[in-house]
């Protein structure tokens, strides 16, 4: 008998290594074409990662291409799927959950779909959060709107007693929608089942608007994100310009990655200092940022700051306070910024005007923008198509514009950080290196 197990993605190892894929319980999906079952892409960025490190040529890691299989582990007349929306909000995430349920009821027939109610709390009884169940008129235009209509939240749970719950309502595939610590609990999941002997596929579609995920390309939502963080240091400049010595601060969300604050500022040009986690700076001295800050109102009468949330974190006192997931509470650096550069005018007798812009929970409510929303529909339509040929514990991406499948512990270490240096290629080595030193 055909497992889950023997289904799995490999994306590590040889290009030549035959596929796992040998036997099938059968089916079809109704698509018009269907990805070939040894289908893998070998990106040249790994290859000459490789090369670099000096690992034989036959050790390239290549990634299962995403795509309909023609022939099916799950029997679509009888499987029965759950979603699950996890952690912080992001544009986009009623897309993914639309597509899910679409491509599941329009290509493969499946009726039974339901969603978890406000992230993992939902697979745990007793919190009276009932599952919704997912159909097409339920979906139909939940796009439209941002956030998620399955609501999210943050906290630890128990990953038995989340088994526990797929058992027991008999699903048999669990899509989760979610950010670094959702795949970990993902991961986890799939583990349990597995040691469980139960075939349960868990299939990952990443997200975070910090676009701080490695191997997936940029994550959804990200680019609506940026477009709308744009808006704001469009208005922080039309502020600081129309003021005597206007100075105008965007703080951004980026914890532990500064592409929003990069993207956005870039969008516009109306940046005179983009301050991210992956740059330390100082505030004081002749290089310090108020100086340079004074310099640059002195020249041309004003100037705008886009500061990333995790930036500058070095000159703040840390509690260390933690979320109810265990992610770090920051300290507030745009508050801290605020004080310094307006003090530093006053100290000097010189008048400033500043205005302060927060859009941090703005820009991740919104509803995707159209290139987003195809995007989602895209990762979706992959990852149900994985589910349903019986692939487990990996998540979708689109690496260099192809759909690949991707382990979930390749995306859970080492998160994506801009390359200050603008050595793009050095920055994936980094992202790329856990996995790779598991082996
Ligand atoms: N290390 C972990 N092991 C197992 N499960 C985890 C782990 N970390 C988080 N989770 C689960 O994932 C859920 C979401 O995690 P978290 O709050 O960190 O958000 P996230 O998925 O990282 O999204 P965001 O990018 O918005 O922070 C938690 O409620 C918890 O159930
Ligand atoms: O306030 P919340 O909901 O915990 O989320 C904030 C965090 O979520 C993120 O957007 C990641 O999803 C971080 O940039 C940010 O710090």
């Amino acid at each position: 008998m055909v497992t889950l197990a023997d289904l799995q993605v490999r994306s590590l190892g040889p290009c030549t290594v035959p596929s796992p894929l040998s036997h099938y319980v059968g089916g079809r999906a109704t698509n018009e074409y269907y990805v070939g079952e040894d289908d893998r892409v070998l990106f040249d960025d790994t290859v000459e990662l490789i090369q670099r490190r000096g690992l034989p040529l036959e050790e390239l890691p290549t990634f299962e291409t995403g795509g309909p299989r023609a022939r099916l582990f799950f029997d679509p007349g009888s499987v029965r799927v759950g979603v699950v929306t996890c952690g912080g909000l992001c544009p986009g995430l009623n897309d993914v959950i639309r597509a899910i349920v679409m491509e599941l009821h329009e290509h493969y027939g499946v009726r039974d779909v339901v969603g978890f109610r406000n992230g993992y709390a939902g697979l745990v009884p007793g919190l009276g959060l009932e599952p919704v169940a997912l159909t097409p008129d339920f979906v139909a235009n939940i796009h439209e709107r941002g956030g998620t209509v399955l609501g999210s939240s943050r906290g630890a749970q128990d990953v038995g007693v989340v088994v526990d719950t797929l058992q027991a309502r008999g699903i048999d595939i669990l899509f989760v929608i979610g950010g670094d610590g959702s795949m970990r609990g993902a991961h986890r999941i799939a583990e349990e089942a597995t040691a469980r002997g139960a075939d349960i596929a868990v299939v990952g579609v990443p997200k975070t608007i910090d676009n701080d995920i490695p191997h997936i390309g940029q994550s959804f939502g990200f680019q609506t994100a940026y477009s709308r963080a744009a808006q704001s240091i469009k208005a922080a400049k039309i502020e600081a310009e129309a003021s005597l010595n206007g100075v105008g601060l965007v703080k951004v969300m980026g914890r532990h990655a500064g592409f929003i604050a990069c993207y956005s500022a870039l969008a516009g040009h109306d940046a005179d200092f983009v301050l991210i986690p992956e740059v330390p700076f100082a505030l004081d001295g002749d290089n310090g940022l108020l100086e340079h800050v004074r310099r640059k109102v002195a020249a041309q009468g004003h100037a705008v700051l886009v500061v990333a949330e995790g930036a500058g974190q070095e000159h703040l006192p840390h509690d260390g306070a933690t979320d109810a997931s265990g992610n770090a509470r920051l300290a507030d650096i745009g508050r801290l910024l605020r004080e310094r550069i307006t003090d530093d005018f006053t100290s000097r007798g010189e008048e400033v005007l500043f205005r302060y812009f927060d859009p941090g929970y703005f820009i991740r409510s919104v509803p995707a923008e159209p290139s987003d929303s195809v995007y989602c529909s895209r990762l979706a339509q992959t990852a149900v198509h994985a589910a349903m040929a019986g692939r487990t514990d990996m998540v979708v991406g689109r690496r260099r514009h192809r759909f690949v499948h991707v382990p979930i512990s390749y995306v859970t270490h080492r998160p994506h950080h801009v390359s200050p240096d603008g050595d793009l290629w050095l920055s994936v080595l980094e992202s790329t290196a856990q996995p790779f030193d598991m082996r």
